[in-house]
């Protein structure tokens, strides 16, 4: 093992190692996405980089992502880095590794600069923006695009802030969160993000991303009708979740076949 591997890198590069020999291997196995980029997803820094260099802004919206800061280590520090960053409180902190197990899911609230002091680097801290309780998820599977809506965090008010301190660590929401499709909602939140801003941000993400198979959790900023603010990037999401994916998915099996196929007539050609 080389110096500065750790053992996860190292069986990561074994397992690439592996795939791109089978890829050679078989030239005729279709790679849905490749395995690099799909380790892009696993750090939360990069994960939202794309978004971030996007810049889209139409008639339609404002997508961006809320201002952050990467912590790599010594907690000691944080309070002077926020500053510093102009960050306000309060932050989420998020473990910077994004690798699907418990851990990377551990998130919490930091209230006050006493608390930063708590938390555990190497970390992401995200500005709380709040969104009113609601988020979006935007599920992308090649071309398609279908969105649901999900209960979030509540809102922090400015006097719920100053009377609080301490980090609070909350639990996985997604899996708590039940649909918020049925609830009785404002509407200015409830409302889903205009079709053709997700149409136009889904085709970017395809393309910057260099993936076809991925979901993103949106929100829109309290107070707002057009500002948003993606927070999440998931590699193959849990899709049974999805609305209509038998056909989502059998559509776009068929498709990439179907495109194959005309490769291949061409090829035969010449
Ligand atoms: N910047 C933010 N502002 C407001 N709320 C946030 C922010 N970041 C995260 N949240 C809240 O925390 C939840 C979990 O955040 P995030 O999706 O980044 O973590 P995760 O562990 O990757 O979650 P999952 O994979 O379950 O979606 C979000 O669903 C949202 O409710
Ligand atoms: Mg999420």
């Amino acid at each position: 093992m080389s110096l500065g591997t750790s053992p996860a890198q190292q069986i990561g590069k074994e397992w690439r190692r592996i795939l791109e020999e089978y890829r050679l291997g078989h030239p005729d196995v279709t790679v849905l996405d490749p395995p690099d980029a799909i380790l892009h997803l696993r750090n939360r820094q990069s994960m939202l980089q794309c978004v971030a260099d996007m810049n889209l802004s139409d008639s339609y919206g404002r997508v961006g992502v809320p201002k952050q800061l990467v912590i790599k280590r010594d907690a000691s520090s944080i309070p002077e880095a926020v500053n510093e960053a102009g960050l306000r409180l309060p932050l989420v902190a998020k473990p910077l590794v994004a690798d699907g197990s418990a851990k990377s899911h551990e998130l919490s609230l930091a209230y006050d600069q006493n608390s930063l002091l708590k938390l555990e680097p190497p970390l992401v801290l995200q500005e709380f923006v709040n969104h009113g309780g609601v988020l979006f998820k935007v599920y992308i599977v090649g071309e398609a695009i279908r969105v649901v809506r999900r209960f979030s965090l509540p809102d922090v008010s400015r006097r719920e802030l100053s009377k609080s301190a301490g980090v609070f660590r909350f639990p996985r929401v997604s899996c708590a969160a039940a649909s918020a499709d049925d609830a009785d909602l404002d509407p200015n939140i409830a409302e889903l993000p205009p079709r053709p801003l997700l149409e136009r941000l889904a085709k970017e993400l395809r393309r910057g991303l260099g993936l076809r198979l991925f979901n993103l959790d949106i929100i829109r900023e309290h107070g707002t009708r057009d500002r948003f603010y993606v927070i999440d990037i998931n590699y193959f999401p849990g899709y049974g979740k999805m609305p209509e994916y038998e056909h989502v998915f059998t559509d776009f099996l068929l498709s990439i076949m179907q495109s194959q196929c005309k490769k291949r007539a061409l090829a035969d050609q010449y």
